[in-house]
């Protein structure tokens, strides 16, 4: 359902993502891992066509996403939780998303719901939402349409435990109904629990993909993200 087919991208002299192969399936999560600045955002903007590959090509459901139908209902996007307009109250955010998609007002009381977002946080501005509030806000946002591929960049962070246990349920009972899930995360023992499958790159590169069975050998997450990158400079090359 998603498909990087070696991916490149360079900023100038920066090499961001070098030659970049993997996949998520129907129904499956993928936890996307690697330290700051490996890549991960860059790799995931290309993904949802706000930037352009230097080459070879990200799909998903078969095409590069700007040129899929009606993108919003196949695909839900959380790049960036602080993106919103902060003037804007929670409730209007998720209106003027469903008018773009042509949806019925009432999939925004189904999705604040989805949430755990209140009638009453609904009627705040974001500006004033707490970082978890504007992360359950934004995971709604690319809920609304109801897309069978999810694209989440560290949607967990700033949530509290509650909220992480919420969104684990979330986003496993979305991967059961058949979701294509791409999650990227520094909550390594969140993803351990969550993903069925880990991509780690470093320095724009693919450093190791597979099940954490596969990789790890007995070792944790941790200890495998920490072997992995140690040989690894934080930044492209
Ligand atoms: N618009 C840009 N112009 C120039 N360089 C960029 C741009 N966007 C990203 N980069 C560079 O590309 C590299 C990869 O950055 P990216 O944000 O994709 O990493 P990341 O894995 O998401 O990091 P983090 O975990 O810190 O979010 C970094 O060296 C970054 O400085």
């Amino acid at each position: 359902m998603i498909e990087f087919n070696r991916v490149g991208k360079s900023y100038g002299g920066v090499r961001a993502l070098d030659d970049v192969s993997f996949t998520v399936g129907a129904g499956s999560i993928t936890g996307f891992l690697g330290p700051n600045g490996a890549g991960k955002s860059t790799a995931m903007r290309v993904l949802a066509g706000l930037s352009r590959p230097s080459s070879g090509a990200a799909t998903v459901l078969g095409r590069p996403y700007a040129e899929l139908d009606r993108p919003g209902s196949q695909v839900g996007v959380l790049l960036d939780a602080s993106a919103q307009h902060p003037g804007r109250t929670g409730r209007e955010v998720l209106t003027l998303g469903a008018m773009m998609l042509g949806l019925p007002a009432s999939r925004v009381d189904e999705v604040l719901d989805l949430v755990g977002l209140t009638g009453q946080e609904a009627r705040r501005r974001v500006g004033g939402y707490s970082l978890g509030m504007r992360q359950r806000l934004g995971v709604g946002h690319a809920l609304l349409g109801r897309p069978r591929v999810l694209v989440l960049d560290e949607p967990a962070n700033g949530l509290d435990p509650q909220g992480i246990r919420w969104m684990r349920g979330l986003l496993r009972g979305l991967a059961e109904a058949g979701c294509a899930i791409l999650l990227s995360s520094h909550l390594l023992h969140e993803v351990e629990q969550v993903a069925d499958r880990i991509v780690m790159i470093g320095r724009g590169r693919v450093l190791a993909q597979g099940t954490l069975a596969e990789l790890g050998r007995g070792r944790s997450l941790e200890q495998l993200f920490l072997d992995l990158t140690a040989t690894t400079d934080r930044s492209p090359a």
